[in-house]
């Protein structure tokens, strides 16, 4: 019997909406460490972007239970989204590690994210927790001086085929109309034309006299 630990990919995101340049990262990451599994958590509270509107939770979640449904290595947990309060990757780590005690977990991000670690709160705690793997985005530099103040022996930085997408670009495109097919998975394209995401919201014109 091979006494391998298990190996946990953990894509943390506020997913709003969840892209495939979110899927390629995590597909490649999970190949590239021979991951068991990734899990998907989105954001309860993001307080880095509180200076603007996020979608709800639950609309967040079940997009990225679609996103994921067809690949038996993703799954998506509920934790950040069930604890009250702005979400902390220090919680989120803390809360997966005491599940899966036997596992060692790599947190994977984007350049953009990477760049960001030493702004989170116990950042020098994180390292502690998990592996962190930073995966190139287009538009985002990553090199050896994103790094400076990180634990080198517990970075590693993965080259990932570019996929020039984000959330907030899909959610512009929306927003004027534009098509998003193909650049979030078929079912997220629906979720969000279904519950009318992104939309302009409608204004009431009220009579000023
Ligand atoms: N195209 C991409 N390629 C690689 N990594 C990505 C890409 N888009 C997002 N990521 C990474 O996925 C994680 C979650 O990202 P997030 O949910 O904030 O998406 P986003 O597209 O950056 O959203 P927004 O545009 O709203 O800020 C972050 O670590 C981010 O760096
Ligand atoms: O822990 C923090 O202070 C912290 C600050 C900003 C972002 N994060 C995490 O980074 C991941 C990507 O975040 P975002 O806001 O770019 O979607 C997500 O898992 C967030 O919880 C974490």
């Amino acid at each position: 019997m091979s006494d391998r630990r298990r190996r946990i990919g953990v894509m943390g995101g506020t997913f709003d909406p969840i892209h495939h340049g979110h899927l390629v990262a995590a597909s490649e990451v999970q190949s590239w460490f021979d991951l068991d599994e990734v899990i998907f958590v989105p954001t309860g509270q993001p307080w880095q972007k509180s200076d603007r509107e996020v979608s709800p939770p639950e609309d967040r979640y079940l997009m990225t239970v679609i996103a994921t449904a067809a690949n038996p290595r993703f799954k998506v947990s509920r934790v950040d989204i069930n604890r009250e309060g702005p979400t902390f990757t220090i919680d989120t780590l803390r809360d997966l590690a005491a599940t899966y005690p036997d596992a060692d977990l790599y947190f994977i991000t984007g350049a953009d994210a990477m760049a960001a670690i030493l702004t989170w709160r116990d950042h020098r705690e994180l390292f502690e927790l998990a592996h962190f793997v930073g995966c190139t985005r287009p538009g985002h530099e990553m090199n050896e001086s994103t790094l400076e103040g990180l634990p080198r022996e517990r970075v590693t930085l993965v080259e990932i085929p570019a996929l020039a997408i984000s959330s907030t670009d899909c959610r512009a495109r929306v927003h004027s109309g534009e098509p998003v097919w193909y650049l979030v998975p078929d079912g997220v394209v629906q979720y969000i034309g279904k519950h009318g995401l992104y939309e302009p919201h409608e204004h009431t014109t009220k009579d000023a006299s």
